[in-house]
């Protein structure tokens, strides 16, 4: 299949990256259906597509009319039948191998045989995944990063059984998209989330153990490495069940050096799992 041939892209859970992935496919012109499980979350995922689109509007990076066209291009679904005109479909569901092995076999029933299957994994094995349905050779990583309409990067990720057509498209798609890629091999982690979890979590021990305050961890990082965002204040953005989700796989796959820290097992417990719940290391609105 070739770009050109991709007119529909379709979504699978409309979550964080989910919404954001969808957001940045209808801007680039693409037909976008997004599907999650429940219609709240699917509603959810829209209200913050409005709110990206109108941050884009108010910073003059888009017109009122090119963001409402994106916007008129997303349909919202909980069904898994409305999937099935997609040429390319990116799933961005919970990061659990169980829950997207069956998404990709119902994928693999719906879709038509020469539908692209991307997944958006941080760190599970696209070859694994790809296990799960008929058409491994179709079957890529595309990890977009968090928040998407922002962020550059798309790491393309190389299964086992990923075809070069698959790979080529992978790479010209996510340029459709505006965005910047790098390929990684199916290694636990990549490149990006092997390097940034151990970063994280020895943020977060650092904290613990009382090296410093949490505002104090982020700064020494920030202005000491001059990343934009320290550790504490990165976590609470992905996601600290997303966090620990990747930590557990890293630690299971490449050993003691990728232990999750305590304390971040223990928030994730209490249920504060960064801003999308209002707390996490830091309280937000
Ligand atoms: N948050 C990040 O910074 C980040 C960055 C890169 C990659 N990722 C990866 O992207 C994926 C999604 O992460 P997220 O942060 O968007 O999670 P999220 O929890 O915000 O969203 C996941 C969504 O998937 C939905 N879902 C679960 N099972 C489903 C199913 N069977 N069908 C349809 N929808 C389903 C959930 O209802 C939820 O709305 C994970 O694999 C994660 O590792 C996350």
């Amino acid at each position: 299949m070739e770009l050109d041939e991709i007119d529909t892209v379709g979504v699978v859970g409309a979550g964080t990256m989910g919404n954001g992935i969808a957001q940045v496919a209808a801007t680039a012109g693409y037909d976008v259906v997004m599907r999650d499980v429940e219609q709240r979350f699917v509603s959810a995922g829209f209200e913050a597509i409005d709110d990206s689109l109108d941050r884009l509007v108010a910073r003059d990076e888009l017109t009122r009319e090119e963001a409402d066209r994106a916007r008129g291009r997303i349909d919202g679904t909980t069904d898994l039948d409305d999937l099935a005109d997609c040429d390319l479909v990116v799933e961005a569901v919970t990061e659990d191998m169980d829950v997207k092995q069956s998404v990709f076999s119902d994928l693999a029933e719906t879709c038509d045989p020469e539908a692209v299957l991307a997944t958006n994994t941080s760190t599970l094995s696209i070859t694994t995944i790809a296990s799960a349905v008929d058409r491994s050779e179709r079957v890529l990583g595309l990890h977009f990063m968090n928040p998407v309409p922002v962020m550059k990067g798309v790491e393309v990720v190389v299964g086992e059984k990923t075809g070069e057509e698959t790979l080529a498209l992978g790479h010209a798609f996510a340029e459709d998209l505006e965005k910047e890629t790098w390929e990684a091999d199916d290694k636990p982690g990549f490149v990006v989330n092997r390097i940034l979890m151990p970063w994280i979590n020895e943020g977060i021990r650092a904290y613990d153990e009382g090296v410093a305050e949490e505002a104090d961890i982020d700064r020494g990082m920030t202005l000491g490495t001059n990343v934009p965002m320290g550790p504490l204040e990165l976590a609470d953005h992905i996601g600290l069940d997303v966090v620990l989700d990747a930590s557990e796989t890293l630690h299971e796959e490449l050993g003691d050096r990728y232990q999750p820290a305590y304390l971040l097992k223990r928030k994730v417990a209490a249920g504060d799992l960064g801003k999308k719940t209002g707390a996490g290391f830091y309280e937000y609105d």
